[in-house]
């Protein structure tokens, strides 16, 4: 490697001016003149296709995983000091449950760093590897938390032993909503993409006259929250992963956010000083941080307005989740209280 280099940047001799005197040049000299012009050649050669100069030529980068365009952009401390490791704490799920709300509010610590969009690693690209999973993930300086959020994982079968053959202590965080609402959410983010589909009502049935439930629709499927955590206490005890809710993430940000603290291992920073509930969002917000940069609400993504649904079909639902949502009150030791919940948005 050394030699390389050496060779590469000892400066090209001129051009044209092999021998100085004449004709009468040594062969050992017409030999190195040739090799300096071939060497010429190919430098100019490779910067016409592209290349950034010598450096380039020393050593080309390596053929490193590239991130999708989107994932590239990374974080402002993409170019800062410390180094990229993979995750240490992620969010698994679930969809529509909050996640966003969540990594945004815990990206507020000083003391983690995550990556903004969705790497989907354990689930559509594993195949790329860990080293492109690592490359995804922004620098953090020794004791910063590295983080990312995927609500699919929940709900891959793969996740929790892909998960636990990276590194069996990472810490794990679900955000769970009623499913009911949850699912109403999924189903309005999907017509928001595709208005020609059928009614809420119409999908969530197999058979209406009969009330049979379409549990293999995914907007179903998702709420059943029992059946997809039996997959990951096959691999990971309940004290790793933290299960934090949606609906009091709303109304009680700064509390939600002291547990997940806690769990994380944190100091309490993020609390309620830096929350403010937006009336027109009908959320709460992130306050102005120091950075002086604008105050920090969801996007328009987050808070549709859900479609009203036939009291008939949420009544049919209810029953439907209910012993899951028992189910799962007893395997997490809480209790959502969804049952009490007297009208879904
Ligand atoms: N602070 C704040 N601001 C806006 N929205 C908030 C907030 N906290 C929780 N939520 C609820 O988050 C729901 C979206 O959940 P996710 O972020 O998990 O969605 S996604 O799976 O990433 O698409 C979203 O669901 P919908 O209301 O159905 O859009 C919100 O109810």
């Amino acid at each position: 490697r050394g030699e390389e280099r050496g060779a590469a940047m000892s400066p090209p001799a001129q051009p044209g001016v092999p021998g100085g005197r004449g004709s009468k040049v040594p062969p050992a000299r017409k030999l190195l003149c040739m090799c300096s012009l071939s060497l010429c050649l190919t430098y100019l050669c490779y910067s016409l296709m592209g290349g950034t100069g010598p450096a380039a030529l020393r050593s080309p980068p390596p053929p490193a995983p590239r991130a999708p365009r989107r994932l590239r952009r990374g974080p402002p401390t993409a170019a800062g000091p410390g180094r990229r490791r993979l995750p240490q704490a992620l969010i698994i799920g679930v969809k529509k449950g909050g996640t966003r709300a969540l990594l945004e509010a815990i990206r507020a610590h000083p003391d983690v760093r995550a990556v903004g969009t969705e790497p989907h690693f354990f689930d559509r690209n594993y195949e790329k590897g860990l080293e492109w999973y690592r490359n995804v993930m922004p620098k953090t300086l020794d004791g910063q938390i590295t983080m990312e959020k995927t609500p699919s994982y929940f709900v891959t079968n793969e996740a929790p032993r892909r998960i636990h053959s990276m590194a069996k202590d990472t810490k794990l965080i679900v955000v769970v909503r009623n499913p009911v609402t949850r699912a109403i959410s999924d189903y309005t983010q999907t017509l928001s993409k595709k208005p020609e589909i059928p009614t809420f009502e119409v999908l969530a049935f197999k058979n209406r006259t009969l009330g049979l439930i379409d549990a293999s629709w995914s907007a179903i499927r998702i709420g059943i929250y029992a059946l997809h955590l039996e997959n990951w206490l096959q691999y990971f005890p309940l004290s790793q992963i933290l299960f934090v809710s949606g609906e009091r993430l709303i109304t009680d940000p700064a509390g939600e956010m002291a547990k997940v603290q806690d769990f994380l291992g944190l100091k309490r920073i993020v609390t309620e000083k830096h929350f403010y509930f937006n009336k027109t969002k009908g959320f709460p917000c992130l306050k102005k941080p120091e950075d002086s940069s604008a105050p920090r609400c969801l996007g328009k993504s987050k808070g549709r307005t859900h479609p009203k649904i036939d009291p008939d079909v949420i009544h049919r639902l209810r029953k439907f989740y209910k012993p899951f949502n028992v189910m799962f009150y007893q395997m997490t030791g809480q209790d959502f209280q969804w049952e009490q919940e007297e009208s879904d948005k």
